[in-house]
């Protein structure tokens, strides 16, 4: 998936630039670890390494995928563009659609944000924590491991296998990761000019929306492992964003919404998360069951 979506964007500056782009894979820790990425402390592990190597100077940019990317700044390093985003909704891999699936079907996720809003829908389903790339989780299903299991569509379209959704969420019932289909391009702040060349890239309402999402997050203290979903997007120059924060267990969701001019999209997050919180968030984030 990494190398595919590097690929889409080094394509599309070369396209747009007219400037040679060289791919230089890069395994990091998430990508090696078999460990819960809510064990390993989530935040980061897909990205340190690109950003060593971003600021030794032996890549000029990194591509990563926004919702692995860290809420708090890394010092000498710009999100220099968030080009258009993909669909960022979750789906449902398997033989059926949620309803369809038999009581006590077991579904995988190593997502708390997953695993809280498919028990907060179906309380009755086995969540069974699994890790690994979208084809290995793929396969669990193939091979008659699991039922069913959910990722993200921009991934499972990067890879070339929407074949396997049976049913993509709507986010009234699953709000998606904070920044879920979304990339993000790196550079170090000290090169002005790969900033601006990066630029071309840019999309205004995908840096507004994930901007909100972002903020909610960053505001919760949450990394990617917290049990929060966001979705927020431009309507009529309306940015209109939803955020949720659930119980592990699925028993109690606090949900709600703001919107407001792109703009203030900072704002935006703040705020809703303030309110978040006053309704008991920060409690609903530290339960685990
Ligand atoms: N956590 C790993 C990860 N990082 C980005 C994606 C998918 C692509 C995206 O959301 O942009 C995935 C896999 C998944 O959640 O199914």
């Amino acid at each position: 998936m990494a190398m595919t979506q590097s690929q889409g964007v080094a394509d599309a500056l070369t396209q747009r630039t007219g400037h040679a782009v060289e791919l230089v894979g890069v395994t990091t820790h998430g990508d090696v670890s078999k460990a819960l990425l809510a064990q390993i402390g989530g935040t980061g592990v897909f990205v340190n390494e690109l950003r060593d190597k971003l600021l030794a100077g032996e890549v000029d940019f990194a591509v990563h995928s926004l919702k692995d990317l860290p809420t708090y700044p890394a010092p000498g390093i710009v999100l220099a563009a968030t080009p258009a985003r993909d669909d960022p909704r979750d789906a449902l891999c398997g033989p059926a659609k949620l309803a369809d699936l038999p009581h006590g079907a077991r579904v995988g996720t190593g997502s708390p944000r997953r695993v809280a809003q498919l028990r907060a829908l179906r309380p009755d389903l086995e969540v069974v924590p699994i890790r690994g790339n979208a084809p290995t989780r793929l396969g669990k299903v193939t091979d008659g491991e699991l039922d069913a299991v959910v990722l993200a569509h921009a991934g499972l379209r990067r890879i070339g296998r929407l074949d396997a959704v049976a049913e993509v969420f709507d986010p009234d019932q699953m709000l998606p990761a904070p920044g879920q289909g979304s990339l993000a391009l790196e550079c170090r702040a000290d090169r002005p000019d790969l900033v601006e060349l990066l630029g071309v890239l840019d999309d205004p309402m995908t840096r507004a929306s994930v901007t909100a999402e972002r903020t909610v997050l960053n505001v919760l203290e949450g990394g990617c492992s917290a049990p929060v979903g966001t979705y927020a997007a431009e309507v009529d120059e309306t940015l209109h964003l939803t955020a949720t924060v659930a119980a592990y267990d699925g028993s109690r969701q606090i949900r709600m919404s703001a919107s407001g001019h792109p703009d203030m999209a900072e704002q935006i997050g703040r705020e809703l998360a303030d309110r978040l919180l006053a309704q008991g968030a920060d409690q609903l984030m530290g339960e685990r069951d």
